[in-house]
């Protein structure tokens, strides 16, 4: 007899518990969280406090401690943990999942030292699995909540893209495909990173046309940098690229926007990672991308100003009088 389709997710942060209980409604949907408290407080009241303060998650949404369990009948992986024990959590699952399930990250962040994607990571450790990500412009909050939102799922090969498709779908919820996986990939890492510098603008006060002018010049930083990593100059312009970053800068919900309001009040990185329970994947993407653009001969100056934040090297005022000091060339040259 067959057995319904299982989508396990492994991470139950605000994003993953959300991916979850989208995908608790089309399938038999299994999440792992690492702390025993999360685990009942799903199971027994649909709901995850710490991450999702008062909203309802899918009644079949089932979750569990046991990565053994967890993985046993998974059909599809997803990956709901940070950037930073994305490689941990998949050296672990390595030895229990079965050989040719997708897995598909959900994760904004490239990796520090090696400035990995996510998805080159799933394939050292899981070499043979289909790899792809599910990402758009999707705050966990208003998707949990269903606010009407979009998202894309990228694999390289269009036939699992369409079969994975309908696992997140909803009348609400609409996932379109894409097979640049490169392009699709960078967008949210790099978003985040420009959203600091819009979080920055918001906490000084800098006003609209400037708001407008880091969104749309972070845009042509992205896409020239993911151009440069083989990323196709179009997909930036989509959910992944533009969508996202729109989201990010402007949400007053988004962690990465509120850490660069925090710079602004004066806060360093240290008393604002102290500060929050989640993560903000820009803080620590902003050396890789400043690491890539050296090694591509990019030139990412809205980037650099955040990096040189982060690091310490000086506060959010000088980092906008830095892009002030900048000479502007051809609109679509560098800078
Ligand atoms: N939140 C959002 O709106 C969106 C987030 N994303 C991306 O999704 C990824 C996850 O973010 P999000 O869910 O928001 O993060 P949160 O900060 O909300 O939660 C992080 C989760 O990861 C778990 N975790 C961290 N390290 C480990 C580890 N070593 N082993 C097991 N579990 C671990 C945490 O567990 P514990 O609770 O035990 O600490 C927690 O459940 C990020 O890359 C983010 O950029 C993408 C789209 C939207
Ligand atoms: O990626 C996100 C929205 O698409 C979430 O952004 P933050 O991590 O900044 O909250």
């Amino acid at each position: 007899m067959s057995r319904p389709m299982r989508v396990t997710v492994l991470g139950a942060g605000s994003w993953g518990t959300t991916v979850a209980s989208l995908a608790a409604r089309n399938a038999d949907t299994l999440i792992w969280a690492r702390r025993a408290s999360t685990v009942e407080q799903i199971n027994r009241e649909h709901r995850n406090e710490d991450y999702l303060k008062g909203l309802a998650l899918h009644r079949k949404l089932r979750a569990t401690t046991s990565l053994e369990e967890a993985l046993r009948d998974c059909d599809v992986l997803v990956m709901g943990v940070p950037s930073h024990s994305f490689r941990a959590t998949l050296k672990q699952v390595a030895p229990l999942v079965r050989p040719w399930v997708p897995v598909i990250s959900l994760a904004k962040g490239l990796e520090q030292g090696t400035q990995r994607r996510m998805t080159e990571i799933i394939h050292e450790e899981l070499p043979g699995h289909p790899a792809g990500l599910l990402a758009g412009p999707n705050i966990a909050r208003e998707v949990l909540q269903g606010m009407a939102a979009a998202a894309v799922v990228a694999m390289p090969d269009e036939t699992i893209a369409r079969a994975l498709q309908p696992l997140f779908s909803s009348s609400v919820f609409r996932v379109y495909i894409n097979t640049d996986v490169i392009g699709s990939e960078l967008g949210g890492p790099l978003k985040n990173v420009i959203a600091i510098s819009a979080g920055m603008g918001q906490g000084l006060g800098v006003g609209e046309n400037t708001r407008a002018m880091v969104i749309t010049r972070g845009l042509a930083e992205i896409t020239r940098l993911g151009v440069a990593l083989g990323g196709r100059a179009e997909t930036f312009s989509g959910l992944t690229g533009l969508g996202d970053l729109l989201t990010t800068c402007m949400s007053p919900l988004s962690r990465n926007r509120q850490v660069g309001e925090q710079y602004a009040a004066g806060k360093t990185t240290a008393e604002i990672v102290a500060s929050m329970n989640m993560v903000a994947e820009g803080i620590k993407t902003s050396s890789v991308v400043m690491e890539l653009a050296g090694t591509y001969g990019v030139d990412m100056p809205i980037a650099r100003e955040v990096a040189a934040v982060v690091k310490g090297e000086h506060g959010a005022v000088q980092a906008f009088r830095g892009l002030r000091r900048l000479a502007a060339g051809a609109e679509q040259e560098s800078g």
